[in-house]
């Protein structure tokens, strides 16, 4: 069975948790230490307290549900550990050298980094961006005041440009365009909503290529725990742990 230890016990880590039976959660981190404490009491994990200690533990892959400075701060490490990683907080990997320095961790040791589908469906046939010409790349995000943390009366445009410059002004919400940018193998553009009327996550991203075009629009339920997270993003971090132990791959 796999061994997981949790970087990050907020929302998507106490989701994780209340799922565990296919997967052991073997050792919990989080800078608040009482959320380590709970996801301990859930699953029988050890909590610690220093990432330094969390890290020697006997367990076979890192799923961070933490933040873009955590991944930062913690990947090159879980990697020269000898540990796979599961990456959340996507948004770490827009500066290349980072995301080089990441890549050559993991050869080195032996490891991969997966990153979730998270918060939008698509993200597998997008990968086709890389051997074939996309023209168009564009996210399109609604969410309420309380996700994105700004008050708004009325709907309005917060952001329009490029991921990798959208995530550093908002690194809880968009890490999802950083996850299509890295898929597809180029930038994605971005336009980001706030919307009073609206308490769901909407993402709509528009394609177009020699492929054709298509439009994809979820709307997404937030977590109990965490307006800004989207409960579909927890949801993937589960199928792809579910997937690991099965040896028939399906999607691209
Ligand atoms: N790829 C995708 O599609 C999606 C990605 N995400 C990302 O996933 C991550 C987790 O989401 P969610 O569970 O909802 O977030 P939460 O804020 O609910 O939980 C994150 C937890 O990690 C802790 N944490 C943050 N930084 C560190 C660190 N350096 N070391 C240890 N603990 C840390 C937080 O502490 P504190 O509260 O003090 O910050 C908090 O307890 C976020 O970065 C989010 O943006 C979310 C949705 C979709
Ligand atoms: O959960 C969502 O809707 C998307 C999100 O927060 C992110 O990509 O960071």
């Amino acid at each position: 069975m796999l061994r997981i230890g949790l970087l990050g016990c907020g929302n998507i880590g106490h989701i994780i948790a209340r799922h565990a039976g296919r997967f052991t959660i073997v050792a919990v981190f989080d800078q608040v230490p009482d959320r380590a404490r709970e996801i301990e009491a859930i699953s029988g994990a050890t909590a610690y307290r220093e990432f330094d200690s969390f890290i020697q533990a006997g367990f076979d892959i890192v799923v961070e549900a933490a933040s873009v400075s955590a991944v930062k701060r913690h990947a090159p490490d879980v990697l020269a550990h000898g540990k796979d990683m599961v990456i959340m907080s996507v948004g770490a990997l827009t500066d290349p050298g980072f995301r080089n320095l990441i890549r050559a961790k993991a050869r080195e040791n032996g490891r991969k980094v997966y990153i979730p589908s998270g918060a939008i469906f698509g993200l597998d046939n997008l990968k086709i961006g890389r051997i074939s010409t996309l023209r168009k790349l564009l996210l399109r995000t609604t969410k309420s005041p309380a996700a994105l943390g700004i008050e708004a009366h009325e709907r309005r445009q917060i952001f329009a440009g490029k991921a990798n410059e959208c995530i550093k002004s908002f690194p809880k919400n968009v890490n999802v365009s950083v996850a299509m940018s890295l898929a597809a193998g180029m930038d994605a553009d971005v336009e980001l909503f706030v919307d009073p009327a609206v308490d769901q996550n909407v993402h709509e991203l528009f394609i177009e290529g020699d492929f054709g075009e298509t439009y994809v629009r979820v709307t997404n339920m937030p977590s109990p725990d965490n307006p800004a997270t989207s409960y579909l993003a927890a949801l993937s971090v589960l199928s792809l742990l579910e997937k690991m132990d099965d040896p028939i791959v399906v999607g691209t």
